[in-house]
């Protein structure tokens, strides 16, 4: 009964967070954004062209002895924020933290767009959602924790991101020291593909200051929405009017044009956003909320700072990203099809 435990490192400002995966043999470890907004697991290899590369680690095919060629399959993939990448298929040897799957769909890429021949820490992406979204023709194929499902301890895989400081995911087990009190489970609705879940609306919370009733300080507005659970994605996009009514609370918020969403001055700390989901109130500290300078390149001499809160505009769901991942420990149960949160 398998289980294992992989380092989460952010890249610069959190923008992404990598783990390292073992794939052929002998194995070639390749860092991976582990996504649980897609159901693919991608990498840049000796196929990729060279003008498409910025200076990944590639998966050389040819190295392997184990990889075998998937004859006339091929993927190809559109992400939410329009990047794209395609290519051919190989089945390999795929270990994560000490989990092994012999005969794992390993996508190769022939093509990729610019902001992934950009991304240079990045050499692939390593999908968490369910089979149904897989982009594999003519036949679909499995994500790695599908595969690994059987021999886990628990059929479930835990998300632990951190601000600035390497998190983790583990596999197969929930590590009660890295959470604080019961956990909060809900069902999901997986027809989509994706972890989805209904949310009702939100709170502000100013720790310390009385919520005063006429204000929407501590009040309970409820704007429900449909959203899904995305490591793959940086931010925590939020219906636009639920959004409006978050910065309203914070001096100074407006939407930039140029920045290209919701910026705040640097010295403002954010209220805290509670997110209410079912009976589980999720808080996002403010903190989380100052996500990045955007007029020099730290903190401590910006004067304009952009939100981790952002609208999910023309979305058809809300994507509750890494901010939230850093603020709630989450349990990913596949067997279940029910996500699991608690405050750490
Ligand atoms: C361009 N890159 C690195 C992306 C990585 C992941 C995603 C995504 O929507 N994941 N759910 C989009 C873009």
């Amino acid at each position: 009964d398998d289980q294992g435990e992989v380092s989460a490192v952010p890249q610069l400002f959190d923008v992404e967070y990598l783990a390292p995966v073992e794939i052929g043999t002998p194995p070639q470890t390749l860092n991976l954004n582990f996504d649980t907004g897609s159901s693919d697991l991608w990498v840049f290899s000796s196929e990729t062209p060279e003008r498409q590369q910025g200076g990944q680690k590639l998966f050389r095919i040819e190295d392997s002895t184990t990889a075998r060629r998937l004859d006339n399959h091929t993927w190809t993939i559109t992400y939410g924020d329009g990047s794209r990448s395609a290519g051919n298929v190989y089945t390999d040897t795929v270990s994560v933290g000490g989990v092994t799957v012999f005969g794992q769909a390993v996508e190769s890429a022939t093509s990729v767009s610019a902001s992934f021949t950009h991304d240079a820490a990045s050499s692939g992406l390593l999908g968490l959602a369910f089979d149904s979204i897989n982009q594999v023709r003519p036949n679909k194929q499995k994500t790695f924790i599908s595969n690994a499902l059987d021999s886990l301890e628990y059929p479930v895989f835990t998300a632990n991101l951190k601000k600035a400081e390497p998190g983790n995911y583990n596999f197969g087990f929930i590590d009660p020291t890295e959470f604080t009190g019961p956990l909060s489970f809900i069902p999901i609705n997986a027809t989509s593909g994706f972890w989805q879940f209904p949310a009702s609306g939100f709170s502000i919370s100013q720790p310390g200051n009385a919520s005063f009733a006429n204000s929407t300080a501590g009040m309970f507005v409820p704007i429900a929405h449909t959203a899904i659970a995305d490591t793959g994605t940086t931010l925590l996009l939020l219906p636009a009017a639920l959004v409006q009514a978050y910065y309203a609370q914070l001096p100074g918020a407006k939407t930039s044009a140029s920045e290209g969403g919701w910026v705040f001055p640097c010295k403002a700390t954010p209220p805290d956003l509670v997110l209410h989901i079912g009976t589980y109130r999720a808080v996002i500290p403010g903190e989380l909320v100052r996500f990045a300078p955007v007029d020099t390149d730290d903190f401590e001499t910006a004067t304009v700072c952009y939100g981790g809160v952002q609208t999910a505009n023309g979305l058809p769901f809300a994507i509750y990203g890494d901010v939230f991942f850093k603020a709630q420990f989450t349990v990913f149960d596949v067997e279940g099809e029910r996500l699991g949160f608690a405050p750490k």
